[in-house]
């Protein structure tokens, strides 16, 4: 029997990151071949025009999966009653800024919809957020709704994880297919910590493969953390294609499964690591059927330590700025 269709909305449609986004879902990339879709498409009132002629492309596409579209500028016509959401609809950056400079433009778009959430989608609706900055917007849309569980929500950090799994994999001389259980931990942000201490790959560990401590402190952990910043600067604009497939790896793995692989992904955190509850924090997990297993317990010796306390004090920082918006 045919499977009935899962209610998918992206924000931002009109934007470049859903442009190469939204024909990827249709085309059965993120739930599979045999997963019928509709589309919820968010954009603002001023961009519904460009919007029309995204759909117009969906329609010239015959998606076989494509089972509907709705585009509308309410948040809550388009939060009705779905299974997944991409936060995508935010400002982005230009050259020369930081992502958290874009607190004060974005925060209160992330209000707005996590109230929209909260009154329209599923109840096990499974949220990612990859407008910036991605980790604080996810935690005003979870704090925003407070009738969906914590566990509804996530940043993207899978961006940075895939851009660390291709660096390492061209260090080492490895397909960049084979490498498992690396991590990214903290903020969506330079100060995030790419983490190569448990990676492997075909069994052997990535750090004696590459065997040079100096290279990870001074040349992977530095251009991860500012990759954003160099494509800005080469493109003019900042990443859609890269986002736009890290957010199907993201959601795919959330909701179909990791196959017991370790992923990064931004989630709310309870307690582990002595991360205060709540801040949506980059750890390495598990996940099968929108449920996430976090891996616990590893150790942080006296540099990774270091490096968690600068991510985790931004994300602090982060918090306390936006505080007022949540009253
Ligand atoms: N987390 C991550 O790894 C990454 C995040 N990003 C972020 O994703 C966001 C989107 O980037 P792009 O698509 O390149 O930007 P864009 O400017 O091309 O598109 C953004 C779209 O969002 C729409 N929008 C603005 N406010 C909205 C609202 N309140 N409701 C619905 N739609 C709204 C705009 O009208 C526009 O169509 C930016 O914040 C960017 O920094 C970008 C790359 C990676
Ligand atoms: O850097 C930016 O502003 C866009 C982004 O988040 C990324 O490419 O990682």
């Amino acid at each position: 029997m045919a499977k009935s269709p899962v209610r998918i909305a992206v924000t931002g449609a009109a934007g470049q990151i859903a442009y190469a986004l939204i024909f990827r879902i249709a085309s059965g990339a993120l739930l599979g071949p045999d997963q019928p879709v509709i589309l919820h498409l968010l954009d603002l009132p001023q961009m519904q025009g460009a919007l029309g002629g995204v759909m117009m492309e969906l329609e010239d596409c015959a998606f076989p999966l494509l089972a509907g579209m709705v585009a509308t500028d309410d948040p809550k016509t388009a939060f009705k009653d779905i299974d997944i959401g991409f936060l995508v609809g935010a400002r982005p950056r230009g050259k020369g800024m930081e992502r958290k400079d874009l607190l004060g433009a974005n925060a209160e778009i992330f209000t707005v919809q996590g109230r929209a959430l909260n009154d329209a989608a599923k109840r096990d609706v499974r949220v990612l957020v990859v407008g910036n900055p991605a980790n604080t917007n996810a935690y005003i849309a979870m704090k925003s709704a407070p009738d969906l569980s914590p566990d509804c929500f996530s940043a993207m950090i899978r961006l940075d994880h895939n851009r660390a799994a291709s660096m390492l994999a061209a260090k080492a001389g490895v397909n960049v297919g084979d490498i498992e259980k690396l991590i990214i931990w903290g903020n969506h942000s330079p100060t995030m910590y790419p983490d190569w201490r448990f990676a492997e790959a075909g069994g052997r560990k990535l750090a004696e493969l590459v065997g040079d401590e100096a290279w990870n402190r001074e040349t992977f952990i530095p251009t991860i953390g500012k990759r954003g910043a160099a494509v800005i600067e080469a493109r003019g604009a900042s990443s859609a294609a890269s986002a736009a497939n890290a957010a199907i790896d993201q959601v795919r793995d959330w909701v179909v499964g990791s196959n017991g692989r370790w992923v990064s992904m931004a989630v709310a955190s309870d307690g582990g690591y002595g991360v205060p509850e709540g801040i949506m924090f980059g750890v390495p997990v598990t996940a099968s059927g929108g449920k996430v297993t976090r891996i616990r317990d590893l150790a942080l010796d006296e540099f990774a330590r270091s490096r968690f306390e600068i991510t985790l004090n931004e994300l602090k920082e982060e918090r306390a700025a936006i505080a007022h918006l949540l009253k």
